[in-house]
């Protein structure tokens, strides 16, 4: 695999003293660090990443090095409750939408009577249930936590391997979406080039292809990312929910109803007589959200134009962008990679 070694081209210097642009959000930034963890960096295996600089393969997974500090501190200050719910992805696997649904469904009795005051009309899912490592942890910083009500909804795209012990100590809930690894995989190529500063060009496809299928991706390999999943799934199913984008989009109505039950709030004969399945549906469907205003117009904190979560939002749009080759060798990947797992896309 060929490596760089970023600390070696710029004696004392991080490489990326420039500052970044600020349409790059500050997760992805490279800026100064403490000399413990530029020590734990300098030890990584490291490669050039998709938006900024470098990324480096910590406990498996591969991290931009501010997103890095992020998962380091949320590991170590992070503290689950009970009560919690996380909401887990791979990037680019439907992490909004589902944060709307599980968002809409816990909130459901509060806005039912004033559907003008939901908060989707003013606020994007991504601030509503925050990630941990990319907003709460983010660049060190150690959130006050006081304000979150029972149960807190947090969302993380964390490997399983990743997660802060106390989650993994907790009676917590988790639910995990995947998506297919070829729209997951374009998605991303979209997203990142979206966010690319604008004189470094777009990444070509083919490069950034092969750097998924090696693994070198956001939170890759993908296919670890869900195998471990998948499995923490099949030994605790009464604490891990295993989602699929694909059946999302098929059955929605089906799939909102199984989350309502895992999370332990099923929709009530008369709330199913009064449609409020559908209410739900609608109101966190690609189309309703992508069209407000705020998801139009807004911008997160951290910099990324809320208007880049929303594409297409279909299954099979890889079919619009690889070649044959490629559809192959992806293809190949994930039948070795999840062989004798059970877990088919
Ligand atoms: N409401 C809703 N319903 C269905 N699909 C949706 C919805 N909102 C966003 N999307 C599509 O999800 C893709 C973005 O993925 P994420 O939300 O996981 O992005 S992120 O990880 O939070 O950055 C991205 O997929 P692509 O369109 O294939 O790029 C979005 O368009």
């Amino acid at each position: 695999m060929a490596t760089v070694e970023p600390f070696a081209l710029l004696p004392g210097a991080m490489p990326t003293t420039q500052p970044s642009p600020a349409s790059t959000p500050k997760y992805l930034q490279e800026d100064e660090l403490s000399k413990e963890r530029r020590d734990l960096i300098s030890s990584l295996p490291t490669e050039k990443a998709w938006v900024v600089s470098y990324i480096h393969q910590y406990q498996g997974f591969w991290h931009p090095t501010r997103q890095l500090l992020g998962v380091l501190t949320c590991q170590q200050h992070f503290q689950a409750q009970d009560s919690d719910i996380l909401l887990v992805t791979n990037p680019k696997s439907g992490t909004t939408w589902l944060k709307a649904l599980v968002f809409a469904l816990m909130n459901r009795s509060r806005y039912i009577d004033s559907p003008q005051q939901h908060p989707f009309l003013t606020t994007n899912p991504h601030e509503l249930v925050p990630f941990l490592e990319l907003k709460l942890y983010a660049e060190n910083q150690v959130p006050d936590l006081a304000n979150f009500t029972s149960p807190r909804l947090f969302s993380t795209h964390l490997p399983f391997v990743s997660l802060p012990t106390s989650v993994k100590d907790s009676a917590c809930k988790l639910v995990y979406l995947c998506r297919n690894p070829k729209d997951t995989f374009v998605s991303l190529w979209h997203f990142t080039n979206k966010l690319r500063p604008k004189d470094k060009g777009t990444n070509s496809l083919e490069e950034a292809f092969d750097k998924f299928c090696r693994g070198v991706c956001l939170y890759g390999p993908f296919w670890d990312h869900v195998l471990g999943y998948w499995e923490a799934s099949l030994e605790n199913p009464e604490r891990i929910l295993f989602l699929k984008f694909e059946e999302m989009k098929e059955q929605p109505a089906l799939h909102l109803k199984r989350l309502a039950e895992f999370l332990g709030c099923p929709f009530s004969p008369e709330e199913e007589t009064k449609g409020m399945v559908d209410d739900i549906l609608k109101l966190c469907s690609f189309e309703y959200l992508s069209n407000l205003d705020v998801n139009k117009n807004g911008k997160m904190p951290s910099g990324e134009e809320y208007k880049t979560f929303f594409r297409r939002g279909e299954v099979g749009d890889w079919i619009n962008h690889l070649t044959k080759e490629m559809t192959e060798r992806m293809d190949e990947i994930t039948q070795d990679k999840f062989h004798g797992s059970g877990l088919k896309f």
